[in-house]
C-alpha cells in the first residue's frame, strides 16, 4: 500500500540507471564526499520534485529573517520617541510602535514555525522516497553485489545515511538561508544607522570564526572517534549475540566482558571529550556576545551622551549585536555537517546507481506448460574473474528424472543449482529449459518453474501458516496443512502451543534446524512446479525422516524433474542418475549400481561413508 502511494511520483534525480560505482566504504562521520558538488546538485534536483513547497518554505524562512532584522529597529524607535527636552512622550505613537513590535514577534513565531513544519514534511517525504527506492533497488541488484558488499554496510546506508540526508540537509538549507539573510539584513540596517558602531559589532566576526574553527576541529575529531568506537562496540555486541552459544560453550564470558568493557571505556572517553569540546561553543559564544554587547553599550552610551546618536539607535545596536554572532556561528558549524551529510548521500546514490540484474531480452518468452527438460551445454562459470568454478559442464536431464549431485565440499554442486535458477548467469555456454535458453525466458516467470529448498532455511517474521504459504499466497489453510503433512512437519507444528499460528522469525531460535528445514520443504511442496531442487534440504533431520520426506516429495513430483544435493549418500541411492562433481567437472555419471560397479570416486565415497557407519 505504501508503495502505491508513491508509484506515480516522478523521480528524475533519483536513479541514473546502470552506472558502476559502489564501493564498500564503512560509514564514517566526518568523511568528505568525493564529488560534493555533483551530489549536492542531485539532492537539489530531488528536492525540486516538491519545488513549490520547498520554495514556500524558503520564502517563509526568508520572511522570518527579515522580521527578525526589523524587530530591533522598531524597538529602538520606541526609545527615540521620548522627547528629552520636554521630558514627554507621544503615547499614541508609542502604543502603535509597541503594538507593531509585539505583532512582529508574533508574526516571526508564526512564520518560522510554518517554514519549519513545511520543510520537515518535505524532508520526511524525501526519506520515504529514498528508502523506498533504495529497497526496490536492493531487490533488483544481482546476488553478486551482495557477495562483495557487507550487509551491515548496506543497512547502514539505508538507515543512517538516508536519515542524515533529510535531516541535515533540509535543516542546514533553511538555517543557511536564515543565517545569511539575518547577517546581511542586520548589516544593512546597522550601516544605515551608524558606521562606527557597526564596525564595533563586526569585531566579533574574526573572534567567532577563529574560535568556532578551533572548537569544531577538536570536537569533530572526537566525534569521529566516538562513532568509530560505537561501531566497534556494536560489532562486539552483534558477535556476542550471534555467537552466544560458543561463548558459553568455551566459557569465554569473562574475556568477552573485558573486551566489551575496553571498547565501552574508549567510547565513554571519546564521547566525554567530544561533548566537552562541543559544550565550549555556547559559553564561548556568550562571552563574545557579552563582550560586544558591553562595547556597544559603552561606546553607544558615550556617543549618545555627546548627542551624536539617539538612545533608541543604541538600543537597536544592542539587539543587533546580540543576534549577530548566532548566524555566524551557525554558518561556521554548518559546513562540517553538510560535508558529512553529502558523504552519506553519496553512499546512498552509489547503491542507487549500481548495475541491476540484466533485464529480460527483448524476445524473452514465458514458457507455456513447461515440463522440466533441463540441459547444460558447455557451461563455464566463475564467481570471481580468473577463478573458474565450473568448467565446461554438459548434461541433459529429461522430464521426471531424479538427479543427485554429489561431491566433496566446495565442489560446485550448489553453483550448478545457482545457475539453473539464474541466481547467477553463466560466463559461457547455455542452460536450456524445455529447449529454451533461460536467458530468453522472462525472469518474472522463471521462478514459477522451480521449487527450491536451500541449505539455509530462511523464515520470515509471521506465523508458521504464513511462512509455509510464502511460496503460494493463494493456498488455502487445508492445502498448507497437506503440504506440512507431506513434509513431515505437521506433527511437530501440532505439538506447538499455538500450532500453525505460532510466531516465528529469521532470528528467533524457537525452532530447531531440522524443524526449520521441514517448514522449508512444506513451503516447496505447496507450489506445483515442474522442477524441484533440494540442496542439502534434509541435512539436519534424522535419516529416517529424511528418507520419508524424499519419498513423499518424489511421489509428489512424480512427473517432475528433481535435483537432489546430499552428503548422506544413503539417501540418494534411488536417484535415476547420480552426478559426481569435482574439480569443476562432472567426474562420474550413472545410477547407483552402475557407479558402484565402476569402482570409481562414487564407490569410494559410499564405501568410506559405510565404514564411518560401522
Ligand atoms: N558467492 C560466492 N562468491 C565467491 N565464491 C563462491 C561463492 N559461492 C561459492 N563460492 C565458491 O565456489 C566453490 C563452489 O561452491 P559451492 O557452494 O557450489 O560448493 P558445493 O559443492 O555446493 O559445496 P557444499 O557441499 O559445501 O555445499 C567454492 O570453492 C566456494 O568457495
Amino acid at each position: 500500500m505504501a508503495d502505491n502511494m508513491h508509484t506515480n511520483q516522478k523521480m528524475p534525480a533519483l536513479t541514473r540507471g546502470g552506472g558502476g560505482g559502489g564501493g564498500a566504504a564503512r560509514f564514517a562521520p566526518g568523511k568528505k564526499a568525493k564529488d560534493a558538488k555533483g551530489t549536492l546538485e542531485r539532492i537539489v534536483r530531488i528536492y525540486l520534485q516538491w519545488g513549490r513547497t520547498v520554495f514556500a518554505a524558503m520564502l517563509l524562512t526568508a520572511l522570518s529573517s527579515l522580521i527578525a532584522v526589523a524587530i530591533p529597529y522598531f524597538t529602538g524607535r520606541v526609545f527615540n520617541i521620548f522627547d528629552v527636552e520636554t521630558r514627554s512622550v507621544d503615547e499614541t505613537v508609542m502604543m502603535k510602535l509597541l503594538a507593531a513590535v509585539l505583532l512582529l514577534y508574533g508574526a516571526n513565531w508564526l512564520v518560522t514555525t510554518a517554514g519549519s513544519v513545511i520543510m520537515l514534511r518535505v524532508s520526511q517525504k524525501l526519506v520515504y522516497v529514498l528508502r523506498t527506492e533504495f529497497f526496490k533497488k536492493m531487490q533488483k541488484l544481482p546476488l553478486a553485489f551482495y557477495d562483495t558488499h557487507s550487509h551491515g554496510d548496506t543497512m547502514s546506508r539505508l538507515t543512517n545515511d538516508v536519515d542524515n540526508i533529510s535531516t541535515t540537509i533540509a535543516q542546514s538549507a533553511t538555517q543557511l538561508i536564515s543565517s545569511i539573510l539575518t547577517l546581511a539584513g542586520s548589516l544593512i540596517v546597522m550601516f544605515a544607522l551608524n558606521i562606527w558602531l557597526t564596525l564595533v559589532v563586526l569585531l566579533c566576526v574574526p573572534l567567532v570564526a577563529g574560535l568556532t574553527g578551533v572548537i569544531t576541529k577538536r570536537s569533530r575529531s572526537y566525534f569521529l572517534s566516538q562513532q568509530i568506537s560505537l561501531g566497534a562496540l556494536n560489532g562486539i555486541v552483534e558477535e556476542d549475540i550471534l555467537g552466544l552459544k560458543m561463548v558459553k560453550a568455551f566459557g569465554r564470558q569473562e574475556e568477552e566482558s573485558r573486551r566489551f568493557a575496553e571498547q565501552n571505556e574508549s567510547l565513554c572517553e571519546n564521547s566525554r571529550k567530544a561533548q566537552i569540546w562541543a559544550g565550549f561553543m555556547m559559553p564561548v559564544m556568550n562571552v563574545i556576545n557579552n563582550l560586544i554587547f558591553a562595547l556597544v553599550a559603552i561606546i553607544g552610551g558615550f556617543m549618545s551622551a555627546r548627542g551624536v546618536l539617539l538612545v533608541g539607535t543604541v538600543v537597536s545596536f544592542l539587539s543587533y549585536s546580540k543576534q549577530f554572532s548566532h548566524p555566524l556561528n551557525a554558518i561556521a558549524g554548518m559546513f562540517n555537517t553538510i560535508q558529512q551529510a553529502l558523504a552519506g548521500a553519496e553512499r546512498v546514490f552509489e547503491i542507487l546507481d549500481e548495475s541491476e540484474e540484466e533485464l529480460d531480452a527483448e524476445n524473452a518468452v514465458q514458457l507455456k506448460d513447461p515440463v522440466g527438460d533441463v540441459e547444460f551445454a558447455n557451461v563455464c562459470f566463475s564467481y570471481q574473474p580468473g577463478k573458474e568454478i565450473l568448467k565446461n559442464i554438459n548434461f541433459h536431464v529429461k522430464p521426471g528424472e531424479v538427479v543427485a549431485l554429489v561431491g566433496e565440499t566446495g565442489a560446485g554442486k550448489t553453483t550448478i543449482v545457482n545457475l539453473l535458477t539464474r541466481f547467477y548467469d553463466a560466463d559461457s555456454g547455455s542452460i536450456l529449459l524445455d529447449g529454451t535458453d533461460i536467458r530468453n525466458i522472462k525472469r518474472s516467470s522463471l521462478n514459477k518453474y522451480f521449487s527450491v529448498v536451500l541449505q539455509d532455511t530462511c523464515l520470515f517474521t509471521g506465523t508458521i501458516m504464513d511462512n509455509i504459504r510464502y511460496s503460494n499466497t493463494v493456498a488455502t489453510d487445508e492445502e498448507v496443512v497437506r503440504a506440512a503433512r507431506l513434509a513431515h512437519a505437521h506433527e511437530f507444528i501440532e505439538r506447538l502451543p499455538k500450532g500453525y499460528q505460532t510466531m516465528v522469525s529469521g532470528s528467533m531460535d524457537n525452532l530447531s534446524q531440522g524443524q526449520r528445514q521441514l517448514l522449508a520443504i512444506a513451503r516447496a511442496a505447496l507450489c506445483d512446479t515442474p522442477i524441484l531442487i533440494l540442496d542439502e534440504a534434509t541435512s539436519s533431520v534424522d535419516t529416517k525422516t529424511e528418507k520419508d520426506i524424499q519419498r513423499a516429495m518424489l511421489h509428489l513430483m512424480e512427473h517432475h524433474t528433481s535435483f537432489l544435493i546430499a552428503h548422506r549418500l544413503s539417501t540418494i541411492r534411488d536417484a535415476d542418475r547420480i552426478m559426481v562433481i569435482g574439480e569443476g567437472c562432472i567426474q562420474e555419471m550413472g545410477n547407483h549400481e552402475e557407479l558402484m560397479e565402476k569402482k570409481g570416486i562414487y564407490c569410494q565415497m559410499v564405501t568410506s561413508q559405510m565404514g564411518e557407519m560401522k
